[in-house]
C-alpha cells in the first residue's frame, strides 16, 4: 500500500489532506502522536487510533504516545497516584497491541508539563482564548461538562501546547478531539507555534449500538477472556442488512480486515458454504444484499478477533 494510502486509511477526516501530503514531502520522518487519559480498560475504539500508529509506524513517521496523566487528574478521572499507575498499565496494553516499545516514545504528561515554558504558553493561551470557547471544545471531552470545572477550561489549552512540546507534526485522535484540535490550530499560530495537521478516526459502535465506551460497560477491552468475548459479539447489536451502529461490522471494517488482510467466514454448505473476503467493501455490499447471515458474521467475528487478541492476552497475563 502507498504511504499516503495508509496513513489516511479508515480515517474519517484530515486537516487537511493537502497539509498532510506537504508533510510528508518535506519530512522524512514526521511525528504524530495520539494522547490517552489513562483508563482502566483499552478497548475497541481506543485500539482504533492504535491501529492508526502503527501504520503511521509503517509509513515512516516518529510516533509518540501521551499517556495524559496530568489530564485525566484536570478531568476527574481521580487522583494523580491512581491515574498514573493506570497509564502503566496502558502502556502495556500498547506495546501488547503491535507498538514496538524500540520505535514509540511514550510520554508522560506530568514529565514535562510543569516546566515553566510550558505553563507559560499554558497562561498566554488563556489570554487569548474565551471561556466559551474552551468549553466547547470540551463537549465531547469532558467529565460532567454541564457543571465544568476550571481544570477543564485548562485541559484543552494544555492538550494545544502539548502539541509544541512534543514538536508533533501529525496529531491523531477520535473524532471527538476535533474542537480541541480546531482551537490549537488557531491559537498556536498566535503564539508562535507550529499548528498541526489533524487526523481523525471515526467512533466505533458499542456493543449496544452506542458510543462504545469505558463507563458505558458496552465495550469488548483489549484483555477480555475468549469466553467474554464469544459472549459479548454473540448478544451484540447486529441488525440483518444494516451496517448503522453495527459493532460486528465495524469490527470487521476497522480490526479485523486491516489487521488479517483477508478473512475466511465459515458457513455451513447449506448456507452457501464459505467465504473469503480481502476488502471490507465486498463483505459490507454482501451483508447489506442479505447475503450474509448476522449470526455467522457474529461466530466469525470471535474466531478471527480472537485470533488478533490471543497474543495480547498473553502478554498481559
Ligand atoms: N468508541 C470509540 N471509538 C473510537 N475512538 C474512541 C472511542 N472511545 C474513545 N475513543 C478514543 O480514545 C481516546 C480516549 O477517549 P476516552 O477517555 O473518552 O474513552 P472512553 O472509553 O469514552 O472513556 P470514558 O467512558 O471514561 O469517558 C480518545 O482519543 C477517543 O477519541
Ligand atoms: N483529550 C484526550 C486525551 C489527550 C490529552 C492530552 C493530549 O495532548 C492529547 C490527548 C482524551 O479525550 O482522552
Amino acid at each position: 500500500m502507498e504511504r499516503l494510502e495508509l496513513v489516511i486509511r479508515n480515517a474519517e477526516e484530515v486537516v487537511t489532506l493537502d497539509e498532510l501530503k506537504a508533510l510528508m514531502e518535506a519530512k522524512e520522518r514526521p511525528r504524530g502522536y495520539v494522547g490517552y487519559e489513562p483508563s482502566g480498560k483499552v478497548h475497541m475504539g481506543h485500539m482504533l487510533t492504535a491501529n492508526k500508529l502503527i501504520d503511521l509506524q509503517a509509513a515512516g513517521f516518529q510516533v509518540v504516545v501521551l499517556l495524559a496523566d496530568l489530564h485525566a487528574y484536570l478531568n476527574e478521572k481521580g487522583t494523580l497516584e491512581e491515574v498514573r499507575a493506570t497509564a502503566d498499565y496502558n502502556r502495556d496494553c500498547f506495546i501488547a497491541l503491535g507498538l514496538d516499545p524500540e520505535k514509540t516514545e511514550f510520554v508522560y504528561g506530568t514529565d514535562y508539563q510543569l516546566e515553566p515554558e510550558y505553563v507559560k504558553n499554558v497562561l498566554k493561551m488563556a489570554r487569548n482564548t474565551t471561556l466559551n470557547r474552551a468549553r466547547r471544545s470540551m463537549d465531547e471531552v469532558g467529565r460532567n461538562m454541564d457543571n465544568p470545572h476550571v481544570s477543564q477550561m485548562i485541559y484543552p489549552l494544555m492538550q494545544a501546547v502539548d502539541i509544541a512540546a512534543l514538536r508533533v507534526d501529525l496529531a491523531v485522535g477520535g473524532i471527538d478531539q476535533r474542537k480541541i484540535h480546531m482551537l490549537a490550530r488557531e491559537e498556536m499560530p498566535k503564539l508562535g507555534l507550529q499548528p498541526p495537521v489533524c487526523l481523525h478516526t471515526p467512533i466505533i459502535s458499542g456493543l449496544n449500538g452506542g458510543k462504545m465506551s469505558s463507563s458505558k460497560g458496552n465495550y469488548i477491552s483489549v484483555d477480555d477472556s475468549a469466553e467474554d468475548l464469544e459472549k459479548k459479539i454473540i448478544s451484540a447489536y447486529c441488525p440483518a442488512k444494516d451496517i448503522e451502529g453495527n459493532p460486528v461490522t465495524e469490527l470487521f471494517k476497522y480490526h479485523i480486515l486491516p489487521r488479517l488482510g483477508a478473512v475466511t467466514i465459515r458457513r455451513p454448505e447449506k448456507f452457501g458454504g464459505d467465504v473469503t473476503y480481502d476488502k471490507y467493501e465486498a463483505l459490507e455490499a454482501d451483508y447489506l444484499a442479505g447475503k450474509m447471515h448476522p449470526l455467522d458474521l457474529k461466530k466469525s467475528a470471535v474466531e478471527h478477533l480472537n485470533a488478533i487478541l490471543e497474543p495480547v492476552r498473553e502478554k498481559m497475563g
